[in-house]
């Protein structure tokens, strides 16, 4: 599967290390920036991958920066875009189940290296379930 994975300066190298968890499980990684750790602006980037999820071209994104905040707000404006920004393997798994996420946001100066392969693991294994979920979902989601 095609997975879009962006960040800023703050979120640089854990783009990095997922980038490298993407491919060990069979995924196509594809990148839209940034390329280094010099100071760039997330929401550059947050349209970048936005783009990509939007057009159908990569059905599930992951954006990273510092604390994920600012790349969650910026990408969610987009009616297509249910980005959840997650700091457990609990809520990421609940933000595919219940919540349909398309995007999983990061934050690399509050989530540790380890915890932040988990919880990509953990998100992308899960499944939408459906139901009174698709149903609350239609209420806010194209
Ligand atoms: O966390 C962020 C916004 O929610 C962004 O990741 C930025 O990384 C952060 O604001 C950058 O701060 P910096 O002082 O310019 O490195």
């Amino acid at each position: 599967m095609k997975i879009a994975i962006g960040a800023d300066h703050g979120g640089y190298e854990m783009k990095e290390q997922l980038k490298a968890v993407l491919v060990e499980l069979g995924h196509e990684a594809v990148d839209v920036g940034c390329h280094s750790t010099a100071s760039v602006d997330y929401p550059d980037f947050a349209a970048a991958l936005s783009e990509q999820v939007v057009s159908g071209s990569c059905p599930f994104g992951i954006l990273i920066c510092g604390t994920g905040i600012g790349m969650s707000i910026a990408v969610n404006r987009d009616p297509k875009i249910r980005a959840a920004l997650c700091h457990d393997e609990f809520t990421a798994r609940l933000s595919r189940e219940h919540n349909n996420a398309n995007v999983l946001c990061l934050g690399a100066r509050v989530t540790g290296p380890g915890l932040a392969d988990a919880i990509v693991r953990t998100w992308l294994n899960a499944a939408f379930e459906g139901g009174r979920h698709q149903i609350r979902v239609s209420k806010y989601s194209n």
